[in-house]
């Protein structure tokens, strides 16, 4: 295995070895904490353009299956880890990490002191960083790093260009996918719903044109204030059908709200984000990836109640409309990799819709 880097815009390298792609690629360095789940983690397109940590010490040992993608074409710009499996051993394994990066085109990168580095992205935030060939000039990328922006745009990367359909025997629900993981499609097409997925600029009549029985916002990658044709979207079809939003999408419906957005210093990213629902005191144990968050403050202008606050640092986690059915989440109830504490969510969505009556369709 080849030496490689990993730079970072403060100046600071790691050596590592390479496996997966061979090629040099820069991208915002956050860490997950999660045990398991790397084959979820990677197709995450929420992780659109990251280098993504992952602070559990032996990565790859039970390989890559067919069944757990979250996406098929991974949008990821890296992996790094401690110890990585080139052998591994599942029975539900088909090949292994190397080989799945490899064809993908992502570089991983192997042997980092992945504790020091997560320390260093919690104290600093996250940061811009570029896994490299070992002999570059390491000065000239710590500068290009420095006056790289953070990533814009890229949702419309990630988004599907046409829309299409998943028939089912009950409910229709549109799907906008900002970035989606295939865990909220199964969260309901186990739930018998008629699914029409759509992509990320779909203007609000186009929307009520299809006769959605309720709307699901997805997740998605960058920030939220990047999409204001969604935000203008969610304005207008607010009040005519039931929405539910998820972390991407709970983000957009909260900004149609009136509520603003903010970037964290480093993120929630794990399996194990204690989550605790303000009017029942219960705490669910969910799975999480995002960098920005919904102001606390900024709710009190809007007609949004707080409904989800994380444990750990008290920001919000989720809301829900005092006058219309909506509601939002920053978690993962589909989970995927984590906990299944808040899959009820989907069972809260079915019965908001149940509850209204169908719109007409509009042809
Ligand atoms: N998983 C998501 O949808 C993430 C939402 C957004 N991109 C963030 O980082 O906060």
């Amino acid at each position: 295995m080849k030496e490689k880097l990993l730079i970072l815009e403060n100046g600071d390298s790691y050596k590592g070895y390479g496996f997966g792609a061979d090629l040099e690629m820069s991208g915002e360095v956050v860490f997950n904490t999660g045990m398991t789940g790397y084959q979820e983690i990677l197709s995450d397109l929420s992780y659109c353009g990251q280098i993504v940590t992952l602070t559990y010490p032996l990565i790859g040992n039970y390989g890559i299956n067919r069944d757990d993608f979250e996406s098929i074409t991974p949008a990821i710009h890296g992996l790094i880890v401690k110890e990585i499996e080139l052998e591994p051993s599942h029975w539900r394994s088909e090949e292994s990490l190397h080989t799945l990066l490899e064809a993908k085109g992502i570089p991983g990168l192997a042997g980092i002191d992945t504790r020091k580095l997560t320390r260093l992205i919690r104290e600093h935030g996250t940061l811009k960083g570029r896994i490299c060939d070992i002999n570059v000039d390491k000065e000239k990328v710590v500068k290009l790093l420095k006056n790289s922006e953070w990533m814009k745009d890229q949702v419309s990367k990630v988004s599907t260009k046409d829309p299409y359909h998943i028939p089912g025997k009950g409910k229709r629900v549109v799907l906008v996918d900002y970035g989606m993981k295939h865990g909220i499609l199964h969260g309901l097409i186990e739930r018998q719903c008629d699914v029409i997925v759509v992509p990320y600029n779909i203007s609000a009549e186009e929307i009520m044109r299809l006769g959605p029985d309720g709307v699901l916002l997805s997740n998605g990658p960058g920030n939220p204030e990047d999409v204001p044709e969604a935000i203008e979207m969610i304005q207008q079809i607010l009040g005519k059908t039931p929405i539910f939003g998820i972390c991407l999408g709970h983000q957009l419906l909260s900004l149609a709200c009136g509520a603003t957005t903010s970037r964290l210093r480093f993120g929630h990213r794990g399996s194990n984000h204690p989550v605790r629902e303000v009017s029942t005191g219960q705490i669910d144990i969910t799975a999480q990836n995002h960098g920005y968050t919904v102001d606390l403050e900024s709710l009190q202008s809007t007609e949004l109640e707080l409904t989800h606050v994380a444990v750990n640092d008290g920001t919000v986690e989720g809301i829900k409309h005092k006058n219309l059915p909506a509601f939002s989440v920053q978690y993962h109830p589909e989970a995927s990799p984590g906990p299944h504490d808040a899959n009820h969510l989907f069972d809260r969505f079915m019965k908001m819709i149940n509850e209204q009556t169908k719109q007409p369709l509009h042809v």
